[in-house]
């Protein structure tokens, strides 16, 4: 076993599965930053668990490499708290606080070779760091490159680097910021899995800036959804992708349709002449109008005509094909001839075998509708 690992083993890092009765590896309280008069982050309240990969998630400009650069301390906050395994480090250098950071662009040393860039911050023997930065390539999958200049690496390659030479001192925190957004996307798929298998196998806690909502999907045990510098919604992926807690959440990931519509008396939504079942429709909505959402995977396309809950006809807009699925259009009559998309596979849509203008009946299941007023999701 490669001796990292070992010793991840035998310091009785949690591998696999976040600590459980151990303190939070980070827990940052009442976080508040400006620039001037321009608010950047506002009462940020996050605590992760030892072992967690944990994404700031959010369009530019929405604070999270701040919030990074503020835990790191290379950022001070206006006010607020920062812990880390139960320190309390607000107030202490970058220097002393227990993390490795990884950021965009390589940011090796161009003129040290790729041994002196991962022994760089490595303190004693000569022999023990050589040592060090073999089993450190060993583990990235690189071995044998120590003498290379980060010139004749290939972006990936530097990046592993930049993340041997973050975890070279074994520290308590992975700070990751955009470390994957300068690579191509085949590079990049690879060293999602890469990344994240390491961190798992190290079970080292890790913090990730990213704005790719597909990246914090695919990696993240949470994801901290953020917008304008506050926090929209905190959640495992599919919490996040499922329950969308605000409409900015819903919209920012993944795709989805949004219907108007307006409560009725017996507990349905009207849209144009249809009447929509949705569960857990709280009472006191009655009468009011609300926004129906349901992501395009939910809809349902029948071959024939069966009626039932929520089915309605629709025309076939168009099919845009996207790789692995096709994404329809569908033109519903009776909602006021909105249109809807819907996501389907290939197998599915040849055996629709769907033309141009065709009608095609259509379900929309009343578990896959959620209810929103304005902002906010309705909770039953
Ligand atoms: N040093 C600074 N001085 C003034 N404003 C700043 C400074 N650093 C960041 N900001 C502003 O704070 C806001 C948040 O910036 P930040 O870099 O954290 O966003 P982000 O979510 O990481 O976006 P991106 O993905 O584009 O980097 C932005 O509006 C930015 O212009």
């Amino acid at each position: 076993m490669n001796r990292i690992l070992e010793q991840a083993l035998n310091e009785g890092q949690t591998v696999n599965q976040p600590g459980v009765g151990v303190p939070d590896a980070l827990s940052l309280n009442q976080i508040n930053k400006s620039f001037g008069s321009f608010n950047a982050l506002n009462d940020i309240n996050l605590n992760v668990k030892k072992g967690e990969f944990v994404c700031l998630l959010g369009p530019s400009g929405c604070g999270k490499t701040t919030l990074l650069r503020i835990i790191a301390g290379l950022e001070s906050a206006n006010a607020g708290q920062i812990v880390m395994l139960g320190r309390d480090v607000t107030l202490q250098p970058a220097a002393k606080r227990d993390y490795g950071i990884v950021f965009q662009s390589y940011a090796l040393f161009p003129n040290l070779t790729v041994a002196e860039n991962i022994a760089y911050g490595l303190k004693g023997r000569s022999q023990d760091k050589q040592t060090r930065v073999r089993d450190l390539l060993a583990l990235i999958g690189l071995s044998g490159i120590e003498t290379k200049f980060p010139g004749q690496l290939s972006g990936g390659q530097q990046q592993r680097v930049a993340l041997a030479r973050a975890l070279a001192t074994s520290p308590g925190l992975l700070l990751l910021d955009e470390p994957l957004s300068a690579l191509d996307a085949r590079v990049r798929e690879h060293l999602r899995r890469e990344i994240r298998a390491l961190q798992q196998r190290l079970g080292i806690t890790t913090i990730m800036v990213t704005h790719d909502q597909e990246e914090a999907l695919t990696m993240a045990d949470r994801i901290v959804v953020m917008n304008h510098g506050h926090i929209e919604q905190i959640g495992t992926p599919d919490d996040i992708y499922a329950m969308p807690q605000s409409r900015f959440v819903a919209e920012f990931v993944g795709r989805a349709n949004w219907l108007a519509g307006e409560v009725q008396p017996h507990g349905t939504v009207r849209i144009g002449d249809t009447q929509l079942w949705v569960n857990k429709l709280p009472p006191l909505l009655e009468g009011r109008t609300v926004t129906l959402f349901i992501r395009p995977e939910a809809v349902v396309l029948h071959a024939h005509w069966q009626g039932g809950e929520n089915t309605m006809l629709a025309h076939l807009g168009g099919v845009e094909s996207l790789g692995g699925f096709c994404r329809v259009s569908l033109i519903v009559p009776a909602m006021n001839n909105l249109t809807l998309i819907a996501d389907v596979s290939r197998t599915e849509l040849a055996t629709l075998n769907l033309q141009a203008g065709q009608r095609v009946p259509v379900s929309l299941p009343p578990h896959a509708l959620r209810v929103f007023t304005d902002e906010a999701q309705v909770k039953a």
